[in-house]
């Protein structure tokens, strides 16, 4: 026997599409001045520690990271595993297996599992065997965990606090840092550098998928559309439980963001002086406890074997291409014919 409210569920529509077409971009100058100075320090550095977010793993891939670093040796980091699905993150996991590479290895992490920071540094020790000391750039969009990051490889690698300023909103790092050890014997150094987003956001979704994992600042993307986005997921998720925890009316879930805004605006008591719900710190609510992941563990890209580091290949496609264009240009300006 099925109850009513099972039944009402069973015939519960998400929506299938989430119309937006605000493309959002953010690119200050603190971003631009990290990515040059990240170029500057590449060749004094023996790897580069490039760290991802495993609920988003192929939004997360900026471009121009694969530009700049594409030929260095580097391990990916998908970190914030304990916010992203775990079935989706196995899968994740095999598709990265297929895709080692001589110089990229990838890890799937969470800076709070100390064992798990444990075999990144060993990961990393081994990328530096022959070398007396191994020195680490660390890149990574804005919010992904970077410092943290080295915060935790620090203290168990050295039993040491602290060395990096951590923050839950985007752009806390906003210059290159000084080098901090993690490993004593032999030395392994690390470099803070600011997050840096894509130039160019490639699609409205992506956007807002950066924004709800906190790649933005809330503003930027508006927290009442994210706070959209977040339902317009979870409903195609099939996670309902906010419903009762909100108690939206008859517990049902919904698609219009104003009813479960009102339901949770009541229900955490975010009620301006008139009576009316604050929307507003209702949203901001309900975002914070997806980025704390009270309402599940959620991964917001599709994972399919085949898509992994597809961003890679294309850009290994267009570097040929513009090094193929660049060799003819030199061609010209020395007046020898290049044979294609
Ligand atoms: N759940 C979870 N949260 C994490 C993890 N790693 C970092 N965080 C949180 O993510 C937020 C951002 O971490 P930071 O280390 O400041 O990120 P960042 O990449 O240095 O940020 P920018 O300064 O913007 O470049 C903080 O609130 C951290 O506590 C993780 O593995 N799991």
């Amino acid at each position: 026997m099925t109850s009513p409210l099972q039944r009402a569920l069973a015939a519960f529509q998400p929506r299938r599409t989430f119309p937006y077409d605000r493309v959002l971009n953010w690119f200050p100058g603190h971003m631009a001045k990290g990515l040059r100075v990240i170029q500057s320090k590449l060749s004094s550095t023996d790897l580069v520690i490039e760290v991802r977010d495993a609920r988003i793993p192929v939004t997360s891939i900026n471009p121009r990271f694969e530009r700049l670093v594409g030929r260095k040796n580097r391990i990916v980091v998908y970190n914030k595993v304990d916010l992203a699905d775990p079935t989706l993150t196995d899968l994740f996991r095999t598709a990265l297996q297929k895709r080692q590479k001589v110089n990229v290895s990838y890890h799937l992490a969470s800076t709070y599992d100390a064992s798990n920071m444990r075999k990144l540094l060993e990961l990393a020790g081994s990328k530096g065997a022959e070398l007396h000391s191994l020195t680490a750039l660390v890149v990574g969009m804005p919010n992904v965990g970077k410092s943290s990051l080295i915060n935790a490889l620090r203290n168990v690698g050295t039993r040491r606090g602290k060395a990096a300023k951590t923050g839950a909103q985007a752009g806390v790092t906003r210059s290159v840092a000084s080098v901090v050890k993690v490993y004593e014997e032999p030395p392994i150094y690390l470099i803070d550098t600011p997050g840096v987003m894509p130039p160019h956001i490639p699609s409205p979704e992506a956007g807002i998928k950066i924004a709800l994992t906190g790649g933005m600042r809330d503003h930027l993307a508006d927290e009442q559309v994210i706070a959209d986005y977040l339902l317009f997921q979870l409903n195609l998720h099939s996670r309902f439980e906010y419903a009762s925890w909100a108690k939206t009316p008859d517990l049902m879930p919904t698609n219009d963001i104003h009813i479960l805004l009102d339901s949770i605006a009541r229900r955490i008591g975010a009620i301006h002086t008139g009576g009316e719900p604050d929307h507003t710190a209702a949203a901001r609510f309900w975002i914070k406890q997806y980025r704390e992941g009270k309402l599940g563990r959620m991964t917001l890209d599709e994972v399919r074997l085949a898509d992994t580091p597809v961003v890679e290949t294309e850009s290994r496609r267009q570097e040929k291409k513009r090094s193929k264009l660049e060799k003819r240009k030199q061609a010209r300006k020395d007046g020898t014919v290049s044979v294609p």
